[in-house]
């Protein structure tokens, strides 16, 4: 008997994106299975984006399969769809907090659709601003912050309501070096509290070295790796454009 394999949280099959006669994800196929930790790295305008923004259904693939928990997103209705999207906690490029919200009231967003009193959603702001190391600061408003603790309420509202995927478009992005291991640290730390599923994009290859050794590389629109780190290296002695792409030399 061989062993029943888990449902993916994600899968990409044959993904196609056709923009204004260009083809920006070409035949892109991915997945990631619970508890996961997936980096996709490339250069700016690989695609990034738009693979994330397929991920999270707010764009639809020219052709393709995007399946979440197990079921296709590609025409699924407003409903099913907001249901999915409630599995999900999301950090976009660029930022989307609410602006004229405070903390606090940016962090009760993902869980106003759940089946909690006042007191639960209360204790459970109270408890990710402590992990995320955000105490102090629930009644300020976005702007007040500084961009790690931007990054750090964002990721505190992804997180609230534990989701069964979290995608981060960006994971470094415009942070310093200490900013962006503090907050990928308390990425790491969040492990111990839930089970977590993780696709990220970011541009540095090391971003999330000491979490996971799995690694994809797309440029171009087209996944050129998917494995260990350690592959990685030997695929790059083997394949130019590899080289080319990670060392800006062939
Ligand atoms: N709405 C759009 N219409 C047309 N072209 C687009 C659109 N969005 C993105 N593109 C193009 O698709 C390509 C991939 O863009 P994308 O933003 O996904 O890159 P990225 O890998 O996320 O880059 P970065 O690292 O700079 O964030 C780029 O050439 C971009 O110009």
């Amino acid at each position: 008997m061989t062993p029943s394999q888990p449902t993916p949280v994600l899968e990409l099959r044959k993904v196609f994106q056709h923009v204004g006669g260009r083809c920006l994800l070409n035949a892109v196929d991915l997945r990631v299975d619970p508890g996961e930790w997936l980096l996709i790295i490339g250069p700016n305008g690989a695609g990034k984006s738009l693979l994330i923004r397929l991920v999270l259904g707010l764009d639809v693939p020219s052709a393709g399969q995007v399946r979440l928990f197990g079921e296709d997103i590609v025409g699924l209705g407003d409903r099913p769809m907001r249901a999915l999207r409630r599995r999900l906690g999301a950090v976009l490029q660029g930022g989307s907090l609410l602006e004229d919200m405070t903390v606090a009231e940016n962090l009760l967003v993902p869980l106003r659709s759940r089946p909690l009193t006042r007191g639960e959603m209360a204790r459970a702001v109270r408890l990710v601003l402590t992990r995320l190391q955000l105490d102090g600061l629930e009644n300020h408003l976005p702007r007040s912050l500084s961009l790690g603790q931007r990054r750090r309420v964002e990721l505190a509202r992804a997180l609230i309501h534990g989701p069964g995927l979290i995608v981060w478009d960006g994971l470094t992005d415009g942070l310093d070096p200490v900013a962006a291991h503090e907050v990928v640290a308390l990425l790491g730390a969040e492990r111990e509290h839930q089970n977590l599923t993780l696709v990220a994009t970011d541009n540095r290859p090391d971003a999330l070295s000491e979490y996971t050794s799995r690694i994809a590389v797309l440029d171009q629109g087209r996944l050129l790796f998917d494995g260990c780190r350690a592959d990685l290296e030997s695929a790059m002695a083997e394949r130019l454009e590899l080289r080319y792409l990670l060392q800006g030399r062939p």
